[in-house]
């Protein structure tokens, strides 16, 4: 048998659409596989009873038939899915990393990256990687086609968890389909900021290179709620705020003396909007871990 855990990330960061990533250091989805002639899913925790077991329509099935790897799957969840905190390819991943020592497949993780993807497509309907790469590579990561760029960054985060669900794919049919040259400026001059941030673990130039007009204002619309809890991150000393992922959850950026009272702000402005939210104080964390038994 072999166990790994996966952690949940947080896709986009703002302004990097598609291609920025971070690991968090909690919560994270628990994965064990054993061999067996064909594949058979289990899943316990948070929203299990939201999760299909068949292989067709789980995120590992198609990890598993990727790597010629039938296992008995179980999967445990630590993140809520549909939650903006890359739920599905948190298993995905785990799953890929589990199979490939299981079945001895000398897979790398950066090899790994595109078939976790494949697995995280069948839910969200295209195949993005800024998700499966840092739950797989852990940090910051940039991902662009195949290339993956990874900054081990130290950057204090809250992750608030609000109690709506926004599936990605849906979220994904409100991304505008073109940009002004004036919105291209800016998204650049924000993506360079928050990278040079990672890079120098800086979460003031991180929080302000979240800021992004192009996708975010149309799923923030999405979130009841989203000005309030960012207004009252930002009073409680965030750097910067934006939407995790493609939603529900709201990601900040801080320094560690501010992250409990962030935290506190966001539960509370979610509250006075009729909603009830659960706020994770974590930080970028390592990518997957393998328990070998
Ligand atoms: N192993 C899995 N973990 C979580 N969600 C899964 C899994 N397999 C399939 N799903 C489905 O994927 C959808 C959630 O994925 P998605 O919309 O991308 O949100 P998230 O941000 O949580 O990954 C739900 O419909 C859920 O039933
Ligand atoms: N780049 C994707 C990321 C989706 O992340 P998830 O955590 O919501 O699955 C997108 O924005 O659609």
């Amino acid at each position: 048998m072999v166990t790994v855990r996966a952690p949940a990330t947080s896709a986009n960061l703002g302004s990097g659409f598609d291609v920025f990533g971070a690991a968090l250091d909690r919560p994270a989805d628990i994965v064990r596989v054993e061999k067996a002639d064909r594949t058979t899913i289990d899943v316990t925790g948070y929203g299990a009873e939201f999760i299909p077991e068949d292989p067709d329509s789980n995120t590992v099935g198609a990890v598993a038939e990727a790597l010629d790897a039938p296992a008995h799957i179980r999967i445990d969840k630590g993140i809520r899915p549909s939650s903006g905190l890359g739920s599905s390819g948190a298993s995905a991943a785990a799953a890929a990393l589990a199979l490939n020592e299981l079945y001895d497949r000398g897979l790398s993780r950066r090899e790994l990256v595109p078939i976790a993807g494949k697995g995280e497509a069948t839910v969200s309907g295209e195949v993005h990687l800024d998700n499966v790469a840092p739950a797989l590579l852990g940090g910051f990561t940039v991902a662009t086609g195949r290339d993956v760029t990874v900054v081990d960054a130290d950057i204090p985060l809250v992750a608030c968890l609000p109690e709506i669900a926004v599936s990605t794919r849906d979220a994904r049919d409100v991304v505008p389909a073109g940009a002004t040259m004036e919105q291209l400026i800016y998204t650049v001059g924000r993506a360079a900021t928050l990278t040079t941030g990672m890079c120098r673990n800086d979460p003031r130039l991180v929080g302000k290179g979240m800021h992004d007009r192009l996708v975010t204002p149309a799923r923030a619309d999405l979130i009841a709620g989203y000005d309030q809890v960012r207004e009252a991150a930002l009073s409680a000393g965030a750097t910067g705020v934006t939407v995790s992922g493609a939603g529900p959850g709201i990601i900040a950026a801080c320094y560690p003396e501010n992250r409990q009272e962030i935290a506190s702000a966001m539960v509370e402005a979610f509250k006075d909007a009729g909603v009830d939210s659960r706020a994770y104080q974590t930080k970028i964390g390592r990518g997957a871990t393998l328990y070998s038994e």
